[in-house]
């Protein structure tokens, strides 16, 4: 655990994750060159940037710019939404805490479901008053983009481009907004701890760069370079049980300046709340036994609610021992 928080070791290196552009994903050619680069994207970090995502500069803007403003807003309108309970659809949380061992997590962060918006949208904040349509749009655009790239992951793992569009477009997305103010004392602090996300997918839009990732092949944390315009999309640990462990979820955390506030909008998408994700049974064989058990949202949502994620992740729960 302690390298994990060892930041002065030496200055992050930059991952150089690839990026992917979407262009022309319809015309079969290059449909097939996207599907290659996902999946080697998928295989070497789990972690990849599209360009040319079909999601306009205004309504990517609009919706930091939102994120913004309401965490800008007095404490009083934010604490209408504090709360510990994990299965709320909707919450004001702050994990800016004293650990045990003397770790801080610099980051309050406003979570709430987002699909399908009309059940959920009018939990959401009322202030500022352009939160839900300009947050709406973003997640309704991210909700289609996550099922799009969906398909050109299963269409790589040789699954076909429809294996979880159904699922996917029916599923849950949870957003969370997340905003790291400026920290007194940034090299002893995280804005998040090292984690993987539950989620089939996520899809990160950020204000500014500070995301590293636990880079698989050399065990080294790495920055994430910043790309105007593009979105980050990162492997999670349904896709990894899924993928019967062919793609592994990465590992992140963000790191945090004493300069400036930086928010990032995470969109998880996964299936069905009670929808158990299990692995493809295209993909077991004598040679890959199944190496997962299946589990859903809903069954995320209980581990979390017993166990500190920081100490203990969801994937080494879902892992069958005698795989
Ligand atoms: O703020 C970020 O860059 C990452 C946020 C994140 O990892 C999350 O919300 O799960
Ligand atoms: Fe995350």
């Amino acid at each position: 655990m302690a390298d994990n928080y060892n930041k002065k070791e030496e200055e992050a290196q930059t991952a150089n994750v690839p990026v992917i552009d979407m262009n022309g994903m319809h015309d079969p050619a290059i449909r097939h060159r996207i599907v290659n680069d996902i999946s080697k994207a998928c295989l070497s970090y789990g972690i990849f940037q599209v360009v040319n995502h079909g999601i306009s500069e205004s309504v990517m803007d609009e919706a930091l710019s939102v994120g913004f403003r309401f965490f800008e807003l007095p404490t009083m309108e934010k604490v209408k939404l504090i709360s510990n309970d994990v299965y709320k659809p909707v919450r004001y949380g702050s994990s800016i805490k004293d650990g045990e061992d003397k770790v801080q997590f610099w980051r309050v962060f406003l979570k709430h479901y987002a699909n399908p918006l009309e059940e959920w949208i009018n939990l959401w904040p009322d202030t500022p008053q352009d939160y839900r349509e300009k947050m709406g749009k973003y997640s309704n655009e991210a909700q289609k983009l996550a099922t799009k790239i969906m398909g050109l992951i299963t269409e790589g793992l040789g699954l076909g481009p429809k294996y979880l569009t159904n699922k996917m477009e029916k599923g849950m997305q949870v957003i969370f907004a997340n905003c790291y103010p400026p920290c007194p004392q940034p090299e002893l602090t995280l804005g998040l701890a090292p984690h993987s996300d539950y989620s089939c997918l996520t899809i990160l839009h950020q204000s500014s760069p500070g995301l590293q990732i636990l880079d698989s092949n050399d065990k080294k944390w790495k920055g994430i370079p910043s790309i105007e315009g593009a979105l980050m999309v990162n492997v999670g640990d349904h896709l990894e049980v899924l993928s019967n462990g062919r793609y592994t979820s990465v590992k992140h955390r963000v790191m945090v300046n004493s300069e400036s506030t930086r928010i990032s909008i995470a969109s998880l998408h996964s299936m069905g709340m009670d929808e158990k994700m299990e692995t493809a049974k295209e993909l077991i064989d004598q040679k890959h036994p199944k190496a997962y058990k299946e589990s859903s949202f809903g069954d995320f949502l209980n581990f979390l609610a017993h166990n500190d994620f920081v100490k203990k992740n969801f994937i080494d729960t879902l892992r069958l021992d005698d795989a």
